[in-house]
């Protein structure tokens, strides 16, 4: 389970994120969505341990990202949209330096699986200079798969997937979690999140503007005729749209009946 309370962090004088509280489940996949600059990189930061926060407090299955780092690290694994990779590897050289980091033994078929799935196996000799932008994304991606971590931080992983790619890559997020993994995966693609998501979490300036099930979505919004309607209209929190009757637009109680 994912725990964050009262989450804060501030550059120089930019409040980035700005008391965010979030209780996910494990087994689920959030969508995490949001304008430009809402403060969603900001937050997946921080629980990947890259940042520390400015306050608040983040538990990841108990794990405290500031106090633990190196079981944290054990534990998530944050794919940015642009990966840093490293450009003197091939492909396979870079699942066999996350296996030897990680101490994964006898990974070669789990990595040869995920290049087939992933369509990389053609590129396994090619240095990731030679390789397309989607091709990064996607090696990236499998070598997170590979950890198999109980954790997967995607920070707009379909940027620059092909069709096929994007499609796999669905499937595959929604087979990790029904095996018991969460994933928060961070998209402006509000159709594909609508349809793989268990979970919406939605930021606006810092702030959470709704947070639950997108069946509990629609209900909140009931004049919003498609599920892109409800985003808008949870985001701009628009009372033309917005039921009278909603109490709150964070719906924890829903939460629990996820997982
Ligand atoms: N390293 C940094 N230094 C200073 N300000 C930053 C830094 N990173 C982000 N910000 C600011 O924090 C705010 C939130 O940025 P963040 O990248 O978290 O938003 P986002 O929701 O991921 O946006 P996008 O959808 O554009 O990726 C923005 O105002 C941004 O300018």
């Amino acid at each position: 389970m994912i725990e964050i309370r009262n989450l804060q962090k501030l550059y120089d004088d930019t409040l980035a994120v700005n008391g965010v509280s979030v209780t996910i489940p494990t087994g689920v996949v959030c969508g995490l969505v949001g304008p430009n600059g809402a403060g969603k990189t900001t937050t997946l930061r921080c629980l990947a341990g890259l940042i520390r926060p400015t306050a608040g407090e983040i538990h990841v299955d108990g794990i405290n990202p500031v106090t633990d780092e190196v079981r944290l690290k054990q534990n998530v694994a944050y794919v940015p949209d642009d990966p840093p990779l490293f450009d003197d590897l091939t492909v396979g050289q870079h699942l066999d330096f996350v296996a030897q980091l990680y101490r994964i033994r006898d990974h070669r078929p789990a990595a040869f699986d995920l290049l087939d799935r992933f369509d990389l196996m053609p590129k396994y000799d090619a240095r990731v200079t030679a390789l397309s932008r989607g091709m990064r994304q996607k090696l990236a991606i499998a070598c997170a798969y590979l950890i198999s971590p109980p954790l997967l931080l995607l920070d707009e992983p379909l940027t620059g997937l092909d069709p096929p790619g994007i499609r796999v890559l669905l499937d595959s997020i929604t087979q990790y979690a029904r095996a018991g993994r969460t994933v928060i995966i961070s998209s402006h693609l509000l159709a594909m999140i609508g349809d793989v998501c268990d979970q919406v979490w939605m930021m606006n300036r810092g702030s959470v503007r709704f947070h639950g099930t997108t069946q509990c979505l629609r209900k909140s919004y009931p004049a919003a005729a498609t599920l892109e309607q409800a985003f808008f209209a949870a985001m701009n929190d628009d009372p033309a749209v917005a039921s009278e009757t909603t109490p709150t637009r964070i719906a924890e109680p829903e939460l629990a009946a996820v997982g």
